[in-house]
C-alpha cells in the first residue's frame, strides 16, 4: 500500500477545497493508496507537514492549493524518494499547467491514480528554494502588493498588475553570469524554471524543466505603444520575440542593484539585498505528472479555452478599472461642483 498525505491550504485561490475533499472516496484507487487530509493553519507549515511525511517516508505528498503551497511542500522534498502531487487549487498554478496537470479536479485525482514520475530541476534565489519562476523588478514588486491585498484570484492579481504599471520605474541592475557581465534597465528580470507564471503568461516560453538552466527574460522599458503586443505575445507564448525582451540561458546569475529591495520566489514576496543570486539545481524533485500520451489533446482544448476565458477576465478587469476610476472623477468634479 502507497501512502499519500494531502495538504490543504484554506487561504489559496477562490475555490473550494472541501468539494474537492469530497471526492477522494469515490476517486482514489483504494486498492493501492491510504491517504491522510492536513490543513495548513498558517503560512509556511507546509514546509513542516511535508517535511514530517518525507521523514516517515509518505509516497506522495499533494498540494491542494497554488504554486505559494507548492512551493512550502516542495522545499521539504527535494532530494527525497517522496513524490509532489498536485491539485491545482491556487490563483496562478504555473507549475500544475506546466506540467500538464488538469484545472479540473476530477481530472487532477486520475493523475495520482494512472500519471508516472517525472524528477525535474528546481531553483535557488538566495538560498530560497523555487520551482516555477522568481524574478526582480515590477512582477516582485506587484508579487508584494498581491500578499498584502487581503484577497487572492486572477482578478485581484490583475487589479494590482493594472493599478501598479502605471506608476512602476524601471531599474538598472549588473547581471552576471557564466558567460559574463552586462548591465540592463529594465522593467523586471524574470527567471523561469518553468515557463510561465500562471495563467498561462508565459515570461519564459522556452523554459525546460529538466535542462538544468536557468531561462532568463529582460523586459526593458517601453512604452504606452507596446503594451497591446507584449500581452498578446506573453499568452500566445512568443514574448521571446518582442523587441523589448532579451532572453539567455545559464546556470547561475547574480543580480547586482543599486539598493536592497524585493524579489518573488513562485509569486511570493521576499525582501533582499542589493545582491541577489539565483541557481539552477537539476533534477532534485519527484513530481507525479500525466503520461505523455493523456497530455496533448485535452491541453489544446484547454488552453484554447483558458486563453479566451483571461482575455475575457482582462477586458472585465481593465472595464472594472476604468470604471472605478471614472467614478472617482465624477466624485470629484461633483464635490468641487
Ligand atoms: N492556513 C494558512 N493561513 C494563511 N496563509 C497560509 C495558510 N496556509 C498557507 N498559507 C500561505 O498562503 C499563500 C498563498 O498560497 P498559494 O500560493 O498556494 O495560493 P495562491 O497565491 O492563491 O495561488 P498561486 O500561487 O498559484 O497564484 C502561501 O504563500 C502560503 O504561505
Amino acid at each position: 500500500m502507497k501512502k499519500i498525505i494531502f495538504v490543504v491550504n484554506p487561504i489559496s485561490g477562490t475555490q473550494s477545497k472541501e468539494l474537492i475533499l469530497s471526492l477522494l472516496d469515490e476517486k482514489i484507487d483504494k486498492t493501492r493508496y491510504t491517504w491522510e487530509v492536513v490543513y495548513t493553519k498558517r503560512a509556511g507549515h507546509a514546509v513542516q507537514i511535508a517535511a514530517k511525511a518525507a521523514e516517515e517516508k509518505a509516497d506522495i505528498v499533494v498540494a491542494i492549493g497554488g504554486d505559494g503551497t507548492i512551493n512550502e511542500i516542495a522545499r521539504s522534498l527535494v532530494h527525497t524518494d517522496t513524490a509532489l502531487g498536485i491539485i491545482p487549487c491556487g490563483s496562478g498554478n504555473g507549475l500544475a499547467r506546466h506540467l500538464h496537470i488538469p484545472l479540473e479536479p476530477k481530472k487532477a485525482l486520475d493523475i495520482l491514480n494512472e500519471g508516472c514520475l517525472n524528477v525535474i530541476d528546481y531553483g535557488k534565489i538566495n538560498n530560497t528554494d523555487f520551482f516555477c519562476t522568481c524574478g526582480v523588478g515590477f512582477d516582485a514588486f506587484v508579487s508584494l502588493k498581491f500578499a498584502h491585498a487581503g484577497k487572492r484570484g486572477l482578478l485581484t492579481y490583475l487589479e494590482k498588475t493594472l493599478q501598479e504599471s502605471l506608476k512602476y520605474q524601471p531599474e538598472t541592475y549588473e547581471l552576471e553570469t557564466e558567460n559574463g557581465v552586462a548591465k540592463y534597465k529594465a522593467f523586471l528580470i524574470a527567471c523561469g524554471n518553468a515557463s510561465q507564471y500562471g495563467n498561462n503568461a508565459y515570461i519564459a516560453p522556452q523554459a525546460i524543466l529538466t535542462d538544468g538552466l536557468l531561462d532568463v527574460t529582460i523586459l526593458e522599458p517601453f512604452t504606452v505603444l507596446d503594451v497591446p503586443s507584449l500581452a498578446f505575445q506573453l499568452f500566445n507564448k512568443t514574448i521571446d520575440q518582442n523587441s523589448r525582451i532579451k532572453t539567455f540561458r545559464c546556470k547561475k546569475l547574480c543580480i547586482r542593484r543599486a539598493t536592497p529591495g524585493v524579489v518573488h520566489f513562485d509569486g511570493d514576496p521576499m525582501e533582499t539585498g542589493a545582491e541577489v543570486n539565483i541557481e539552477l539545481i537539476q533534477r532534485g524533485l519527484h513530481v507525479v505528472v500525466p503520461y505523455v500520451e493523456e497530455r496533448d489533446p485535452a491541453n489544446v482544448l484547454q488552453k484554447a479555452q483558458e486563453y479566451v476565458n483571461g482575455v475575457k477576465l482582462m477586458n472585465e478587469a481593465i472595464v472594472d478599472n476604468i470604471t472605478d476610476k471614472n467614478k472617482k472623477i465624477f466624485k470629484k468634479l461633483t464635490k468641487k461642483g
